[in-house]
């Protein structure tokens, strides 16, 4: 018998910001934000642990879906809504342990054949990027390009979906056009001049997810 699949997030997610802090985290829920991702990389856990409590108590107040990258362990530990993973996490996390503890789970795709692998376990969303060139993470492929992600788009149907990668402001017309879900995005908020303008902008355009 197949594994049940992950638990079920909304079909659209809304604006969905990656942020590296507890701070942002409390920012945006603050202006209206509800998908939030607390991206901090190379870390031990013991140095996250408390800022990973704080992140999930506040998205429990505001009501919000929190999702945990990488550090999936503390995670199940805390209760977050979901954690998020990438291509390799997927080889060493104990996805059935995620699954059991009723969180949901993202994973990242860059390709077709990755994005078939993702489906393969039945995530709760599939993330598809880089769409255009980004200075945040440096990215062994090139970028999928706004055709390319309408076509996995497609492809995936009514599958919940998240574009991330190089997404500014003026970019997310085209971007929702390819019918996808929700945007993720990182710079677009954080180096913004006027973070709050931004994300009022953003989530004008985009939405803060559906219920449910
Ligand atoms: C929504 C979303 N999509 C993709 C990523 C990238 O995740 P990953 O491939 O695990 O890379 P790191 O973010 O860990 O560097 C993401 N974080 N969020
Ligand atoms: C974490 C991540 N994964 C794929 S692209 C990316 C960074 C997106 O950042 P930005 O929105 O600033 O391009
Ligand atoms: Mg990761």
């Amino acid at each position: 018998m197949s594994k049940a699949a992950f638990p079920a997030v909304p079909q659209r997610l809304g604006l969905y910001p990656v942020v590296d802090s507890v701070e942002w985290i409390e920012r945006l829920l603050g202006a209206g934000v509800r998908t939030i991702q607390l991206r901090i990389k190379d870390k031990l856990d013991e140095e996250v642990e408390d800022d990973i409590v704080a992140a999930i108590k506040l998205a429990q107040r505001y009501e919000a879906r929190l999702f945990i990258n990488d550090y999936w362990r503390l995670a199940i530990k805390y209760r977050a809504y979901g954690v998020h993973l990438g291509q390799e996490d997927m080889d060493v996390a104990n996805l059935d342990a995620i699954r059991d503890a009723g969180l949901r789970l993202g994973l990242s795709t860059h390709d077709v054949m990755e994005m078939e692998r993702a489906r393969a376990l039945r995530p709760s969303y599939i993330a598809l990027g880089h769409v255009f060139p980004t200075n945040t993470k440096q990215m062994p492929s090139a970028p999928q390009g706004l055709a390319q992600l309408a076509a996995h788009i497609k492809k995936l149907g009514d599958y919940p979906t998240v574009a991330i990668g190089g997404i500014s402001i003026d970019r997310v017309p085209a971007v929702l056009a390819t019918g996808v879900g929700s945007v993720a995005v990182v710079s677009a908020i954080t180096h913004a001049a006027d973070w709050q303008a931004a994300t009022g902008q953003l989530l004008e355009m985009v939405g803060a997810g559906d219920e449910g």
